[in-house]
């Protein structure tokens, strides 16, 4: 059984590169000219999973027995067919190839479709820009990856990531990597409502087996703040990666961004010889991230934990401080919600002003 269906993925693109995957349309200069003739079906297309995005060039793996023509596994680089161009082809997408598929040197493929996604990883530059970026088509999973200590662990990124994960069906995982230099139970008695799984992480003792486990068979998305420790854990999960390792500045506490672009890389699965392949997608760390394109019911989807009191909230209830009734101050009153529960509540709130 293919790899690439339907369990597979890839990276996509720096930030950097969003411009060309922005979703808002541009007025077309030569919309007056006459349409082309629509292409003739593609019965030839070959599909393949996108690994990498580069500038208008996409690199697509094409799984050996994707092509009776062809059955070798093999990677090709390919361009959008025109009528794509206002389409956001990001890592991950499965997508159908023409062209010179070959994948041999020198050789341009070009992608004519981008089949449904079944989940679709967004962001926004900020609260306020409503315009979407696409990040990651077809993930499963979403790994937070978040430091002990250096940087310190942010509550307020950490829900963005959560919030983002179940708005888009994707299962978070949360990695808290430096457990050598702080105490991470503090930090992660925020999130222990929500019973997300945990990895706890530390040189020379990696939770690899762990980790490992729940990759196989799943394309998994890596996220984070710059300087946690996600390519080293990244590298040490798939060696061949090498992705590079920076240095978090002393003073801010942030990594120097060595990882700028998207990923996608083949996980292994030890002891399973023909397990389900697992896919690991890297993608730059952030000091942000905006959930501008997320309505209300979106952001709620984040608190699964607040789910049952909500649901007792006066119709139409912004659920902030001052919306009358809300059951949130209730349960904060009557003891339904302990410290870490008013903490979430506190979370939701900011996230919903
Ligand atoms: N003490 C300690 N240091 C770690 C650990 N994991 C990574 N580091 C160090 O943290 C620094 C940043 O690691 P990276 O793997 O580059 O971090 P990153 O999250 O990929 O950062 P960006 O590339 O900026 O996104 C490096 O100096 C690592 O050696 C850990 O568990 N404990
Ligand atoms: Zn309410």
């Amino acid at each position: 059984m293919s790899w690439l269906t339907p369990d597979d993925d890839d990276v996509d693109d720096p930030y950097a590169a969003y411009a060309d995957h922005e979703v808002r349309q541009r007025p077309n200069p030569k919309a007056n000219r006459p349409r082309t003739k629509r292409r003739p079906e593609h019965a030839d297309a070959v599909t393949g999973m996108v690994t990498a995005v580069d500038r208008g060039r996409y690199t697509a793996l094409v799984a050996a027995d994707a092509d009776p023509a062809d059955l070798r596994e093999r990677t090709v680089l390919a361009s959008r067919a025109r009528e794509l161009r206002r389409t956001p082809i990001v890592i991950g997408d499965r997508v159908q190839l023409v062209g010179d598929t070959s994948g041999d040197d020198g050789s341009l493929a070009r992608i004519v479709t981008v089949a449904e996604r079944r989940t679709l990883l967004r962001r926004s530059a900020d609260d306020s820009d409503r315009v979407e970026r696409v990040m990651v088509a077809n993930a499963d999973q979403m790994l937070i990856v978040v430091a002990a200590a250096n940087p310190e662990p942010r509550v307020r990124l950490v829900d963005r990531y959560l919030v983002a994960a179940y708005d888009a069906g994707i299962t978070p995982l949360i990695c808290i990597t430096k457990v050598d230099l702080a105490d991470p139970e503090p930090f992660l008695s925020h999130f222990a409502a929500l019973e997300v799984p945990v990895f706890r992480s530390a040189p020379d003792a990696w939770p690899l087996a762990e980790i490992r486990a729940s990759l196989a068979g799943r394309t998994t998305v890596f996220v984070g703040h710059s300087g946690v420790g996600k390519s080293t854990l990244i590298n040490a999960l798939v060696p061949e990666a090498e992705r590079a390792i920076g240095h978090v500045n002393e003073v801010t506490g942030r990594g120097r961004h060595t990882s700028s672009s998207s990923v996608a890389l083949r996980a292994a699965t030890p002891g399973a010889e023909n397990g389900p392949t697992g896919w690991v997608i890297d993608t730059p760390g952030v000091r942000s991230f905006g959930l501008g394109h997320v309505t209300p019911e979106g952001i709620l989807s984040g608190f699964t934990d607040l789910a049952q009191i909500i649901e007792h909230c006066p119709r139409g209830c912004t659920h902030q401080h001052d919306a009358p009734d809300c059951e949130l101050d209730a349960a904060i009153a009557d003891g339904r919600l302990d410290a870490a529960g008013a903490a979430r509540v506190e979370s939701l709130r900011r996230l919903l002003a």
